[in-house]
């Protein structure tokens, strides 16, 4: 089968797997224990996306009636952060699921030569419990996290490696993401990016970010990759 791309890079929550439920549970978890009230599915969904620490820094920042700026520089932020860690690594698995048809997806990219990435902004700490617990670290040639380079994503920083390690022409590359984020990540890169509507783009139609293109759901991916 000829492909028209031999690297593809996918964002990880809310494009590959389903996370948000057990990110709120972890969140609520933590300020139940640090003795705030809780926070709702939402409202975490909507603050998916700048990596998992500065979600939690919004909850806290909500919970308090603080700037995220006071929360991240409080002299309780690190013990706090401490709990959350705890708390979302026994989540981590319990109602996170695969989107339909991303596991049959990237098997067939995969034996197909493809090179496949995660890029992602959750740390790395997180992304690895979140891969394993799917079972889904073997799939991946390479995983990029927010804090595997000194900038996350929209940075175009993790493309270039990617690019580079695996010698491809930016023509050959795609990102697959969900997100106003994602979108700005391939354009600064300067490659092609598709979107899934159905992830976490902070409350925005995915649609408004204009990607290349947007796709339902991973089963179109084959078919259009394939012709
Ligand atoms: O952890 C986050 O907030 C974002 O993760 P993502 O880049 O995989 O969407």
């Amino acid at each position: 089968m000829s492909l028209p791309y031999d690297l593809i890079l996918f964002d990880l929550d809310g494009t590959l797997i389903e996370t948000a439920p057990e990110i709120a549970d972890a969140v609520n978890d933590t300020l139940s224990e640090c003795g705030r009230p809780g926070v709702s599915q939402q409202q975490v969904n909507d603050w998916i996306g700048h990596g998992t620490r500065e979600l939690l820094i919004q909850a806290l920042a909500f919970t308090d009636e603080l700037s995220a700026h006071e929360v991240r520089h409080s002299n309780s932020f690190a013990a706090i952060e401490a709990v959350f860690t705890r708390h979302y690594q026994r989540r981590c698995g319990t109602r996170s699921h695969l989107y339909p048809h991303v596991s049959e997806t990237l098997e067939a990219l995969r034996a197909a030569g493809v090179k496949l990435v995660v890029m992602t902004n959750k740390e790395g700490r997180y992304t690895q419990t979140v891969l394993e617990a799917h079972r889904m670290a073997p799939l991946f040639d390479r995983v990029i996290s927010g804090d595997t380079f000194p900038v996350k994503k929209p940075s175009p920083i993790g493309i270039e490696a990617c690019l580079k390690q695996f010698a491809t022409a930016r023509e050959r590359a795609l990102f697959v993401g969900d997100s106003s984020i994602d979108v700005a990540t391939a354009r600064a890169g300067g490659i092609a990016v598709w979107a899934v509507p159905y992830g976490y783009n902070m409350g925005e139609p995915i649609e408004a970010c204009q990607p290349d293109r947007v796709i339902p759901d991973f089963s179109v991916l084959t078919r259009l990759l394939t012709g």
